[in-house]
């Protein structure tokens, strides 16, 4: 199928925050639109940090309810109503009817919360799709503020609610690929070719999954939306907007010399999402291999930002190394009992944490020990531990990082995680477990957690050092 005109551009929660970073948005959004078709994804606003955001105020108000009462998660909400009121006066000061009528939308959305948080108290259960629809509060509120915005500065825009998308679907193991690509991509295919307004607004929730769309999708759950939006639409590009100006070959607050990449594959993305990077949400990589998905800043819109997407002719040669710390993870060791682990142990461990949902980041094996690394905010892994009894003695390590090189040029270099491994060792650095898959793009170990900087900083130099060589 032939590309669009359309660019999706998506704005994370950070970027709309306040009146004055909306009013730098909607900026963008009118000198984007004199060049190509635009809609907009947007996702619930985050004052600062996503930690103190709308999404995460409305999970700490779902946790809270059954354990406090409801009038605990209203005074969240309250403040909640008062931020997007506060945001919306100052925003449109010269046509009070408007103003007045959105802000009866805000409230009623609001008020409708309050209703189902009492109802939810009553009945002391919050079902995975209940607490889908408290979360989806958040991407209606800053899309009914923002469409509202946009239309008071003479843009033509409607608000495309996707809260209803998904329907009838109340087995998670329908849920995949095929179900993203077959059913959702259509259905949002209709709504736009229905779409009169000339740049809609989508909310950036895509509506309950049987698990939730935190279990099923994960945070940053929008930038999801906007992958399925941009195959609706044959789109010719997602912007993903964000503080940050894209993805860098390290972290830019470790390492001062750390650059914006122009260009990664979605499998080096896949890669840096899985072992801790952020910047985007790793399922984008599994619908979007053929489309283009660019990282850009939005204090800084005409930098071009970090472009994830097949690689074509122009990106074969660009640099794309980074070197990423995931830090707060710890070692789960089992010295098996049968003295050595068999095929049958490693099944019983490795379902064991599957039946409680803990995701595993690196696991090593010698002749009796099988290690595991994983994220050491992890519920469960007492139960874990109970369960595993009769197979080994478990013991655990905590205060530990993994620290990853990714990138396709590994591929050709040999003698390569020796050298990293001479780096870390020559600094003091104790390797604790070491991995590299057969893809041959990603080089792992896990460190002390407190040689974090150190580690990262060392293993910079010598890659980009290495790297500058080759040229
Ligand atoms: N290689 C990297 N590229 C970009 N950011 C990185 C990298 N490694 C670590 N980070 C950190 O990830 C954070 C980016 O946060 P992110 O959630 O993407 O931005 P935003 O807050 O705009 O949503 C920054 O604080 C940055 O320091
Ligand atoms: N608001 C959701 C979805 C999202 O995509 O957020 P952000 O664009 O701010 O990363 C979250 O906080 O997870």
């Amino acid at each position: 199928m032939e590309t669009s005109n359309i660019i999706v551009q998506k704005f994370s929660g950070v970027t709309v925050g306040s009146a004055k970073r909306m009013r730098k948005v909607l900026q963008l959004i009118k000198n984007s639109n004199n060049n190509s078709d635009l809609i907009i994804v947007m996702s619930a606003i985050s004052p600062k940090k996503k930690i103190h955001g709308t999404t995460s105020k409305l999970i700490q108000a779902t946790k809270e309810l059954l354990v406090k009462k409801a009038t605990h998660s209203f005074e969240i909400l309250n403040e909640i109503e008062e931020n997007h009121i506060n945001i919306l006066n100052k925003l449109i000061t010269d046509n009070e009817e408007l103003r007045l009528e959105t802000e009866k939308r805000i409230k009623e959305e609001c008020n409708a919360l309050r209703e189902f948080l009492k109802a939810l108290e009553i009945i002391k259960e919050i079902t995975p799709k209940s607490s889908d629809t408290i979360l989806s509060t958040g991407e209606k509120l800053v899309g009914i503020v923002f469409t509202a915005y946009m239309k008071n500065e003479g843009i033509d825009t409607e608000l495309i609610d996707l809260e209803k998308l998904i329907t009838d679907v109340y087995d998670d193991s329908l849920i995949d690929t095929n179900f993203y690509l077959k059913t959702l991509v259509p259905k949002l295919s209709e709504i736009f070719s229905n779409c009169k307004a000339k740049v809609p607004l989508v909310t950036g929730f895509i509506g309950s999954f049987p698990l939730g769309i935190l279990e099923t999708i994960g945070r940053g759950y929008s930038d999801f939306t906007a992958s399925l939006v941009s195959l609706a639409v044959n789109a010719k590009e997602v912007q993903i907007y964000k503080n940050i100006s894209g993805i860098y070959s390290a972290d830019p607050l470790v390492v001062e010399k750390a650059y914006v990449l122009p260009y990664i594959t979605p499998e080096e993305a896949s890669e840096l999402v899985f072992y801790g990077l952020k910047t985007i949400n790793p399922l984008c990589m599994d619908i979007a291999r053929n489309q283009k998905i660019r990282i850009k800043s939005i204090n800084n819109p005409d930098n071009p930002g970090t472009l994830i997407g097949p690689c074509s002719d122009e990106y074969k040669n660009v640099k794309s190394t980074v070197v990423l710390i995931k830090k707060d993870v710890l070692i789960y060791n089992i010295n098996c009992r049968k003295g050595s682990v068999a095929h049958g142990t490693m099944k019983k461990v490795f379902d064991t944490f599957n039946k409680f949902g803990i995701q595993l980041d690196l696991v090593s094996t010698s002749q009796m020990n099988l290690s595991i690394a994983l994220s050491n905010d992890v519920d469960k892994l007492d139960l874990v531990t109970t369960e595993l009894k009769n197979i080994g003695k478990v013991s655990i390590r905590p205060h530990m990082a993994i620290l990853s090189v990714v990138g396709r040029s590994l591929k050709s270099q040999v003698g390569f995680a020796g050298r990293i491994f001479t780096a870390l060792a020559d600094n003091n650095i104790n390797i604790h477990m070491i991995s590299q898959g057969q893809s041959e793009i990603n080089i792992s170990c896990v460190i002390n957690q407190e040689s974090k900087a150190l580690a990262l900083k060392c293993v910079y130099d010598l890659i980009y050092t290495d790297e500058e060589k080759k040229e």
